[in-house]
């Protein structure tokens, strides 16, 4: 019998995705570089350039001269090949916890992807040996801190670019191992980087893309078990489908918040018009789902866009073009769009935390939810009042909210001059990434709440019986039933809540498929 092995995932000149790198962080598919002669010849080419300027004795900012501001001051030729080891030295500072090892494989992506675009003057070695780390899986270990996102991810990029030089600690098969021995392990000998190689890996926005990709990814399901909670909800609160008739939405056409309506009208069955059982208006979390999931859906294109022009772009600087044989010097470390990408999601993200948050506190409460039990709670009349239900959930949920909203604040808007004011203007998309990825955990969390309090809130209405269910959503219901059986009498739900977050991390369930 074969198993069926995923295609490799090639680094190269053709671009790569956001789902690529989600893939390779996810080791659900492995690493290649493109191979043929003509490319191999174009990066070897872009090297021998660097050296023929060498043999010249021209001035190359970072090569022949100090870093940054530094860059006033020459280097001569005898000390030109210690200059790379003092970069990732001296940037050998950053604190905070250390990437976890799918943000690592996702770091070690974007570097060799930025690098494949071949015109950073970096050999073929290096690409071959970044590939390689992927492939056996040697993850420099890389604390997440002390990046202003302009000079590129410096100080983190340095621990990749010490651990291929054979210093600092990697991971390697689930161990804490200095990079020296496992280099030993694997029978390689530690990369001695030539003049211009540290500062190609270190400058540029690889960590900041990195995780960009990342929550993207996880952004992209969010909207969709978003919208699929909100169906159950309109359902537990016997809410007006009418709200998301088509006619009306095609009379205000974002084309996201259109998708997200003709999402509920499938989950709710509707091929008619329905009359309200209830109110003829629902509340705003409800009625106005598709206007603030749409705006998650609508703003998905761009940032995609944003992210993937990043991560297939060289973002180094100096750029080394063998061609024409010119060295050009620029600002393409510099992480604005990145940046943007971020702060834009942390508040798109936080408002979806909010819709959630309010369609629970719907849920719970007996002046809103039209008929269902206090707290969501199914247990019988006798034992009513000593059980709880989901109140302690739906409080767990509102403080997730306001740390998620808290958290909206803009990154990008703190740049502050560094570096002896060459960097006088920085991006801070690191720490927009860093946040994104936050604000994305809290409102995972709130959506944990929030789908376990709906599939109770379904449930009561089919104990109830008086109500139709919708095919849709009874098959979600069932499909909730195994891991999450109703709350009858009150039980700690931590474990239900965790396990509900793994489902989601690894997207569980197929949405609108
Ligand atoms: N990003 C700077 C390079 C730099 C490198 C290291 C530093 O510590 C500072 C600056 C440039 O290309 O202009």
């Amino acid at each position: 019998m074969t198993t069926h092995q995923p295609d490799p995932i090639v680094f190269g000149e053709r671009p790569l995705s956001i789902e690529q790198v989600v893939a390779l962080a996810n080791r659900s598919a492995p690493p290649r570089l493109q191979s043929d002669a003509a490319y191999r010849e174009k990066i070897a080419k872009g090297a021998r350039f660097l050296d023929s300027l060498l043999d010249k004795e021209g001035v190359i900012y970072g090569v022949t001269t100090g870093y940054g501001d530094s860059c006033v001051v020459a280097v001569p030729l005898h000390q030109v090949e210690a200059l790379p080891r003092h970069l990732y030295t001296f940037h050998g500072c950053g604190l905070g916890q250390l990437l976890d090892e799918a943000s690592t494989r996702a770091v070690l992506a974007a570097r060799l992807q930025s690098l494949c675009q071949g015109v950073s003057g970096v050999r073929v070695e290096l690409l071959e040996r970044l590939q390689a780390f992927l492939e056996y899986d040697v993850l420099p270990l890389i604390p997440e801190e002390g990046s202003v996102g302009a000079s590129g991810d410096l100080t983190p990029l340095s621990y990749v670019a010490a651990t291929l030089s054979g210093e600092r600690e990697v991971m390697f098969k689930g161990e804490r191992r200095s990079a020296a021995d496992v280099h030993k392990e694997l029978g390689w000998t530690p990369l001695t980087l030539r003049p211009k190689e540290a500062l190609a890996l270190m400058n540029g926005t690889a960590v900041m893309t990195a995780l960009a990709c990342q929550a993207y990814a996880r952004a992209d399901y969010l909207l969709r078990l978003a919208t699929r909670i909100t169906a159950l909800n309109v359902v537990a609160l016997e809410g007006n489908p009418e709200h998301f008739d088509e006619r009306l939405f095609a009379a205000k056409p974002h084309p996201g918040q259109t998708q997200v309506a003709a999402w509920l009208r499938q989950d709710l069955a509707i091929d008619a018009p329905t009359a309200p059982l209830h109110r003829l208006q629902d509340r705003y979390s409800l009625r106005c789902a598709p206007h603030v999931l749409g705006v998650l859906a609508d703003s998905l294109g761009l940032l995609r866009q944003f992210i993937e022009t990043e991560l297939n772009s060289a973002n180094d600087n100096p750029l080394i073009d063998a061609e024409a044989e010119r060295v050009l010097h620029g600002g393409h470390f510099y992480g604005g769009h990145i940046a943007f990408a971020m702060d834009s999601l942390k508040n798109l993200v936080g408002n979806v935390a909010d819709l959630l948050d309010r369609q629970l506190a719907l849920l719970v409460d007996t002046r809103y939810n039209h008929g269902l039990p206090s707290n969501l709670s199914g247990a019988p009349s006798v034992n009513a009042m000593i059980n709880h239900g989901f109140k302690a959930v739906q409080i767990g949920a509102s403080a997730w909210t306001a740390e998620a909203l808290k958290n909206t604040l803009p990154a990008s808007v703190f740049s502050r001059s560094t570096e002896c004011h060459n960097q006088d203007k920085v991006s801070m998309g690191t720490i927009a990434a860093r946040d994104a990825l936050r604000s994305l955990e809290l409102t995972e969390q709130v959506a944990a709440a929030t789908l376990l309090a709906a599939n109770q809130g379904v449930w009561l209405r089919q104990r109830d019986g008086k109500v139709h269910i919708p095919a849709p959503v009874a098959a979600m219901r069932e499909t909730l039933a195994a891991d999450f059986p109703p709350v009858i009498e009150d039980r700690a739900l931590e474990a239900e809540l965790r396990l509900c977050l793994v489902r989601i991390r690894e997207q569980h369930w197929s949405l609108y498929a």
